[in-house]
């Protein structure tokens, strides 16, 4: 049975977690969905992980679109997210081309990144048959405008702006929310706050899913890993297993923990 976005809706419902993970070719996204991993995010992350780049702001729609179709080729029953690349919503003309290209290389949703200005593009994006999940918090492609990668909503006016950000999103129609490095506590009141499920990363085992880009979660990510990272390989005995683990962790609200939260 494949994963749908109504599969993810009705979890949230019954108030079941479900599991994130990122790939960006069709070996290790048969893996991942063959462990059960509910979603694969064909993340811009590939530019760390794949290209060896310091950010995400150097890659481009073709390699997303590229990446995308490795993905949808291997993957067998996963939620496949793909994820629009720098400037690629800059403007609502520019988001209905990113997007029709990733759904076009077989994803199943695309994710954006930014805030409450996302709105018009969501509903136009919604009408067109294209789910979008928006992601809100530390949006790693505005690293150079944020000035680093830092927790984002600390304080009381833009955690109240944050919140505002995410009904409005909701009402735009966006179809899910993602959370980057948010406190524990707003990513827990903007969950609650929403019908639609929430991702998080570096946010709150509150979240409805989690999301973690796999290459960290196999441990072998260069440099110190973020906060929010768990190497699930160190008590896991091949690949596959250390993916089932992080599906259980998630599952049983194991994963994140206290230390993986801000
Ligand atoms: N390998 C990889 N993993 C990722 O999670 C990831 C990427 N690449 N590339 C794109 C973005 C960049 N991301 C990042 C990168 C660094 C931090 C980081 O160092 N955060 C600090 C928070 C500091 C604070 O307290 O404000 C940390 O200690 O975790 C967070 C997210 C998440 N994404
Ligand atoms: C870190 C996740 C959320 C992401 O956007 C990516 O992998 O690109
Ligand atoms: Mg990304």
């Amino acid at each position: 049975m494949s994963v749908t976005i109504r599969t993810l809706q009705k979890r949230k419902q019954d108030g079941e977690k479900f599991s994130v993970l990122t790939a960006y070719d069709a070996c290790f996204s048969k893996l991942i969905s063959e462990a059960g991993i509910d979603a694969i995010l064909v993340g811009d992350s590939l530019g760390n992980v794949i290209q060896g780049q310091s950010s995400t702001v150097p890659v481009t729609l073709e390699q997303m679109a590229y990446h995308t179709e490795c993905v949808a080729r291997g993957n067998s029953g996963s939620l496949i997210i793909a994820d629009v690349p720098f400037m690629g919503a800059a403007t609502v003309e520019r988001a209905l081309e990113s997007s029709t290209a990733l759904m076009q290389a077989g994803a199943n949703m695309v994710k954006l990144e930014g805030s409450a200005w996302l709105a018009e593009s969501i509903e136009l994006l919604n009408r067109n048959g294209i789910p979008v999940c928006a992601h809100m918090g530390l949006t790693p492609q505005a690293v150079n405008a944020l000035g680093g990668y830092r927790v984002q909503g600390k304080d009381d006016d833009s955690a109240t702006e944050m919140l505002e950000a995410a009904r409005i999103l909701e009402q735009a129609g966006a179809a899910m929310l993602l959370l980057e490095c948010v406190p524990r506590e707003l990513s827990t009141r903007i969950t609650q706050a929403v019908n639609i499920p929430v991702i998080g990363i570096g946010a709150a085992p509150e979240c409805d899913g989690q999301v973690l880009v796999m290459h960290d979660m196999l441990g072998i990510s260069p440099g110190k890993p973020a906060r929010f990272v768990k190497n699930f390989m160190t008590d896991a005995s091949d690949i596959p297993s250390a993916f089932k683990a992080y599906h259980e962790a998630v599952l049983n609200v194991s994963f994140p923990a206290e230390e993986h939260c801000f």
